[in-house]
């Protein structure tokens, strides 16, 4: 029988009235109502070229081809049919999931074809690991970071003389008994080649880091008469450059001498950068042959790093180096498939730390590390004995508005979110909105951006102005910009990204003249493609702006802040911007590594399968100052509250299995 005959085959599940058809059926019914996606079904086409025979498992090829769009690392088989069933809006389409998984087999599914168990003797385009089916790349990820952080995690560094003093020195006893988690936090980091520090906005990771790194020069220097090799990195270009601005303040304010200031790195680069990125490649400079030339590495916003970016991190780290990852566990993961920094720390509160890692923390810490979220930990819980949790807010005062709505979203407290909403504030404003071109959101436009337009129109310099004044003029608007942002949840209906643009753009032009067309003096773009040419990352954001041509007349640039290691703005020519969007709104998924004065959120009118806990939590505490938060069907924030994301993955008990420890 021909191949084509073969994908044409009836299946045999049969389940109540469901019956499955043939497997090209099936797959073209997904794909026509968009439940996989083309590349889905490519993928799925290729698995049955391989093995016509396994039909199943040819469909659990393409569902887990579209779960990695998700986010998932892998189908675990071991979970709900619930998760696989929300693909499909179809009814009968559900219950022919629910059917193919009470009839799965994993004997069967395992003699396909293009599936393995025993990925190291033998490879195949999926493997199957217990419950868990994985693309063997991600399978091969994830072996090989649990193999790579277990290696960490057995390489104690001994501290050296003098620590507890100079400990003591950069973190002063405070007025009450409590424990100083700054003070832990940098102790288990000069303990050990791997930590991760986690902690909500503002709890002082950026200053706990840089005491650490004043530390371990210090020590550097009187053991080995020179300081480490340190580099500080971050996942999006916004991220680096708020990181480098803080990060220079913390230092200045060191209590240590000038030679150890000035050994402490304030330039933080890309991940990508860092990496040295292969333009049109998955391919960075450095990797296992070719290690990062480094001693310390510090990676801020660690939650945004996704599963195959971690793997070549930590593949291209010398082996003598010490990893410090810092980050918001509770915020959205990655936007590309894995959760790596929730995954890691899923037991950050609860510490689970050991009677010897507690009582090591406490002698170097001289006081005792305590809490009543802490329970007890043993051998089995390796990753945890190598991560802390940073518990008070430096930033927002305990009664403030902003920080306890994000706890009480991050803890799915509907009520007291609720509550708190309706508690108007300084900090807090609540609205619900009747319609997307409601008063109050066009105020809110006017009232947010009106200072950066100002600067536009009422404080450009004079046409026989130097370039340096112009450069600072453009500076001065994208710093302002940045002051406020319209924060969407999703990108499509009334209250997505691309209609709030639309409408700001509306709005402000008959607010303050701005001028028409595509590109207009003002319009804010953000970089949706990495640009290695111009040097533009994803996520970069520049404003249009006309500055003098050289001919005594003036022409449209957009203005973009200072490239990494350079002092002044670029200016670009808008022609050159193929992969750009206008930007008065942006997704709180790009939002992550930024951070505003004032932070308006725009939930949509319907439920919608992104909205979720993490999502809120994510955009309340983009905003530092001023959060703005704009219903527009009621019940849907709660709903979203109520939400928790999970991502499939075999990331720690990967790591277990590696450690030789168990769950
Ligand atoms: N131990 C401390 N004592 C006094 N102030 C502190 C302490 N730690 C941090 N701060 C202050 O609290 C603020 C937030 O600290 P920091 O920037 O280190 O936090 P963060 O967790 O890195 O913040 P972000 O969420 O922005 O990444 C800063 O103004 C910092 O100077």
């Amino acid at each position: 029988m021909q191949q084509q005959d073969l994908f044409s085959v009836p299946c045999e599940i049969e389940h109540e009235n469901v019956q499955l058809g043939s497997v090209q059926d099936t797959l073209s019914r997904w794909l026509d109502s968009k439940t996989i996606r083309p590349l889905d079904y490519a993928f799925a086409e290729f698995c049955w070229q391989l093995d016509p025979a396994a039909t199943e498992a040819v469909l659990f090829a393409a569902l887990l081809s579209r779960m990695l769009a998700d986010g998932h690392i892998c189908l675990d088989f071991s979970l709900s049919s619930a998760q696989l069933e929300t693909l499909f809006a179809e009814q009968d389409e559900r219950l022919l999931i629910r059917a193919l998984l009470a009839e799965l087999d994993f004997e069967h599914l395992a003699s396909a074809g293009f599936v393995t168990r025993e990925p190291n003797a033998h490879a195949a385009p999926l493997v199957l690991q217990g419950s868990r089916l994985y693309l063997y790349r991600y399978w091969n990820y994830e072996t090989e970071v649990a193999q790579f952080l277990s290696q960490r995690l057995r390489q104690p560094c001994a501290v050296g003389e003098g620590f507890v003093q100079q400990l003591n020195n950069l973190f002063p006893a405070g007025t009450t008994n409590s424990t100083d988690w700054q003070k832990v936090a940098c102790a288990m980091a000069a303990t050990g080649n791997f930590t991760l520090i986690t902690g909500g906005p503002g709890t002082g990771k950026t200053t706990t880091v840089v005491r650490l790194l004043a530390l371990l020069q210090e020590q550097a220097m009187r053991e080995q008469q020179r300081p480490l090799y340190v580099r500080l990195a971050a996942p999006t270009g916004k991220a680096a450059a708020r990181l480098t601005e803080s990060i220079s303040q913390q230092i200045a304010a060191l209590p240590v001498t000038e030679a150890i200031r000035d050994s402490i790195p304030a330039q933080v680069s890309t991940l990508h950068r860092l990496l040295g990125s292969l333009p049109h490649t998955r391919d960075f400079k450095h990797h296992r042959q070719n290690p990062l030339l480094l001693d310390v590495l510090v990676v801020d916003e660690a939650s945004m790093i996704d599963l195959d970016m971690m793997h070549s991190l930590l593949q291209a780290l010398p082996e003598h180096a010490r990893l410090i990852l810092l980050g918001d566990k509770d915020q959205l993961a990655s936007v590309e498939a894995g959760s790596v920094l929730g995954e890691l720390c899923l037991h950050a509160e609860q510490g689970l730390y050991t009677e010897q890692t507690r009582a090591e923390l406490a002698a170097l810490c001289g006081m005792p590390v305590s809490h009543p979220q802490l329970q007890p930990g043993d051998a089995r819980h390796t990753i945890e004995q190598r991560t802390v949790m940073l518990r008070d807010s430096r930033r927002f005062a305990g009664d403030s508005g902003i920080g306890r709505l994000a706890a009480a979203v991050n803890q799915m407290d509907v009520r007291q979110a609720q509550e708190l909403l309706q508690t108007p504030s300084a900090e807090l404003a609540y609205l619900q909105l009747t319609s997307a071109v409601a008063a109050p959101l066009k105020e809110l436009i006017i009232s947010g951006y009106q200072a950066y337009v100002h600067i536009l129109q009422q404080e450009r310099p004079a046409k026989t102005a130097e370039l340096d004044e112009y450069q600072e003029w453009a500076a001065r608007m994208l710093r302002t910009f940045d002051e406020f942002r319209l924060l969407c949840a999703v990108r499509a209906g009334d209250f997505g990204v691309q209609a709030i643009n639309r409408l700001a753009e509306t709005v402000l032009r008959n607010a303050f003249a701005l001028d028409e067309g595509a590109w207009y003096e003002g319009r804010p773009v953000i970089i949706t493609r990495n640009n290695y040419g111009l040097g533009l990352m994803n996520g970069d954001i520049g404003i249009a702006v006309k500055v003098p041509d050289g001919s005594g007349d003036t022409a449209l640039r957009v203005v973009f802040s200072q490239a990494e290691g350079e002092s002044q703005v670029r200016f670009v020519l808008p022609s050159r911007l193929t992969e750009v969007e206008t930007v008065f709104a942006m997704t709180v998924h790009k939002s992550q590594g930024s951070e505003f004065n004032h932070a308006a959120v725009l939930i949509p009118e319907r439920d919608n399968p992104v909205l979720s806990k993490e999502l809120l939590y994510t955009g309340i505490t983009r905003a530092k100052h001023r959060l703005s938060l704009l219903e527009a069907g009621r019940g849907v924030f709660a709903q979203a509250v109520k939400t928790k994301v999970s991502r499939n993955s075999g990331l720690r008990s990967a790591l277990a299995v590696v450690s030789g420890a168990g769950g």
